[in-house]
C-alpha cells in the first residue's frame, strides 16, 4: 500500500495535476478553444514531442445531479469502465497496490490509419480538502499516469504503447445551500476539470491525430457524464 515503491511518484504526480487542473485556461497559456457543447467546453495546445502530437487538452464541464466523489468513483472504478469508455477494447486490472490505487492495462480499438494502441498505468482517487475556499465542498481527484510492469513489456505484441497523463478532478456545489439531510439531486452540480496528455507512443500522422482528438474527446466527456447522471439518479447521494 502506501509504501509501495511507486507511491512517492503517485504522490507528486497526483498533488501536480491537482495544480495543473486549477489553472486557468485563460491569459498566455496558449490554450485554445476547439470544442463547446452547452456547459462543456474543451481546449488544447499544439505541442509535439519528437514529431509526434501530444497537444494536452483540458475540458471543463459542469454536471447536475452528482457529486465529486460519484463521479471520480465511476472514473476510477474498473467495472463501470466498459460502460462509459467507447474506444476500449480490453481492461485488466494487473496490480492492486491498495483500495484507491489501481495499475491498469487497457487495449484501446484500432483508429485507423494509426496501429493500436494499449495503455499501461496506475490509477489514484483521493479527496482533498479545498484549501482557499473553507465553505466548498471538497475536491474529489483521480489520476491516471503511465507506468512500467516487467510482466507488460511496450509494444512486446500488436499494439503501440502510449504514454498518457489524464487528472478527473471534481467539485460539489450545493445550490441552495440546504442542510445535509434535506439535500436532493437537483441541487447538486459537480464542477468537472478534464485533463489529459497522451503520447501516442509511435508515428501517427498529425492530421490524423488531431481530427481522432477533435472528434473522440468531446464524445467521451459527454458519454461519460451522461453515464454518470444515469448511474446515480436512482441511488442515494454519495458525498
Ligand atoms: O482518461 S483515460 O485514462 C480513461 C481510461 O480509459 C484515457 C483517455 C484516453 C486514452 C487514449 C488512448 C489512446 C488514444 C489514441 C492515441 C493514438 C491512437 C489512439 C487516445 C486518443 C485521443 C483519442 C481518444 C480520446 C478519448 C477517448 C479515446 N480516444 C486516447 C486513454 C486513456
Amino acid at each position: 500500500a502506501k509504501n509501495h515503491k511507486l507511491w512517492p511518484e503517485i504522490e507528486k504526480v497526483t498533488l501536480e495535476q491537482l495544480h495543473y487542473a486549477r489553472l486557468g485556461v485563460g491569459g498566455a497559456g496558449g490554450w485554445q478553444l476547439f470544442a463547446e457543447d452547452g456547459e462543456m467546453k474543451m481546449y488544447r495546445r499544439e505541442e509535439e514531442a519528437d514529431g509526434l502530437v501530444v497537444d494536452p487538452l483540458k475540458a471543463c464541464h459542469m454536471v447536475k445531479g452528482v457529486t465529486a466523489r460519484e463521479v471520480c468513483e465511476i472514473f476510477f472504478s474498473p467495472e463501470y469502465r466498459s460502460g462509459w469508455e467507447a474506444t476500449l477494447e480490453d481492461m485488466t486490472v494487473v496490480e492492486t497496490i491498495a483500495s484507491d490505487t489501481l495499475v491498469f492495462l487497457q487495449t484501446h480499438k484500432r483508429i485507423w490509419p494509426a496501429s493500436q494502441r494499449d495503455a499501461l498505468f496506475w490509477s489514484h482517487m483521493r479527496s482533498v480538502a479545498d484549501s482557499e475556499d473553507q465553505d466548498a465542498a471538497d475536491l474529489w481527484i483521480v489520476c491516471n499516469h503511465s507506468t512500467e510492469h516487467p510482466q507488460y513489456p511496450p509494444n512486446s505484441g500488436k499494439c503501440v504503447r502510449v504514454y498518457l497523463t489524464v487528472c478527473l478532478v471534481c467539485q460539489t456545489f450545493i445550490d441552495p445551500p440546504k442542510d445535509p439531510k434535506n439535500i436532493r439531486r437537483e441541487d447538486l452540480t459537480c464542477k468537472i476539470t478534464y485533463c489529459s496528455v497522451v503520447n501516442p507512443g509511435g508515428w501517427a500522422p498529425a492530421s490524423v491525430l488531431r481530427a481522432v482528438y477533435k472528434r473522440e474527446y468531446p464524445k467521451f466527456l459527454k458519454r461519460f457524464t451522461s453515464f454518470c447522471i444515469d448511474q446515480c439518479k436512482d441511488k442515494p447521494i454519495l458525498f
